[in-house]
């Protein structure tokens, strides 16, 4: 996968240089490219902003140097063989982004992320791309950041460790909280390691049983109970009749 990214912040995305998604770059399976927006200006402030039409608070990113800026990353990577690219524009306007999602970008062989500042960019340039190539508008969460740069790292991690090779453990995906599955739509119970007592908390017993039978039971009641408890939504996700009635009064 071919990653592209263009911000006014490329120290930002230093963090794709180490752990999960730094061990991927090195073994070639992601090929990241992180682009300074103001290479596209050409006025002396290096200026990606202006005042916005209609007024209003803040500034509005131009048109001139996100145009430049998209022609030419689309340019390179198709002429190093790149093919089918989308673009990725973290927005708090945008859809949820969600492990459903995550997976979705997972099989796509080029994003090119364009996280914003200021009140975010003008509506012109999605529209010039959506015109020719698939535009994921998406939101990290319910909360006002100052700009886009997170919402990359988010994405590109939940993304990267989808891909095949990347996550040593090929299972680990099959526990995910929201993965397809029977712990779908449940989020992780607790988890534990050695020693088997610590300060006079020990470990359940049923860990320490070697049944896999009843410690598959128990990890599913304890992601029932901290789902119920922190995440009730998410049970009405659940099919009708995944629960007993058992289950749910726990
Ligand atoms: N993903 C995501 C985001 C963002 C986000 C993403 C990109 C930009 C570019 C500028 N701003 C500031 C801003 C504040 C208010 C109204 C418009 N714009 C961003 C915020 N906030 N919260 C999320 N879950």
């Amino acid at each position: 996968m071919r990653l592209d990214v263009v911000t006014i912040f490329p120290e930002y995305l230093e963090p794709l240089n180490v752990s999960l998604v730094g061990k991927a770059r090195a073994r070639g399976q992601l090929d990241v490219h992180v682009h300074d927006l103001r290479e596209w200006t050409y006025d002396r402030h290096n200026t990606v902003d202006d005042t916005p039409y209609g007024g209003g608070p803040g500034m509005v990113m131009k048109t001139d140097p996100w145009g430049d800026a998209l022609d030419t990353v689309l340019a390179d990577g198709y002429e190093k063989g790149s093919q089918a690219p989308a673009i990725v524009v973290p927005t708090p306007s945008g859809r949820p982004f969600t492990q459903e999602l995550a997976v979705e970008l997972s099989g796509r062989p080029w994003l090119i992320f364009t996280p914003a500042r200021y009140e975010g960019i003008d509506r012109r340039v999605v529209d010039e791309y959506a015109a020719r190539i698939p535009v994921y508008e998406v939101s990290i969460g319910d909360y006002v950041l100052a700009g886009g740069e997170a919402a990359v790292l988010v994405v590109t991690e939940a993304v990267a460790r989808l891909l095949p090779g990347v996550l040593g453990n090929a299972e680990s995906h099959r526990d995910d909280s929201f993965a397809p599955g029977p712990m779908a739509n449940l989020l992780e119970g607790p988890v534990y390691t050695k020693p088997p007592a610590w300060r006079g908390r020990e470990i359940p017993e049923v860990l320490l049983s070697g049944h896999h039978g009843k410690i598959a039971r128990w990890r599913r009641d304890e992601a029932l109970r901290r789902t119920t408890a922190n995440r009730p939504d998410l049970i009405e996700r659940c099919a009708p009749g995944s629960f007993d009635k058992k289950d749910r009064e726990m």
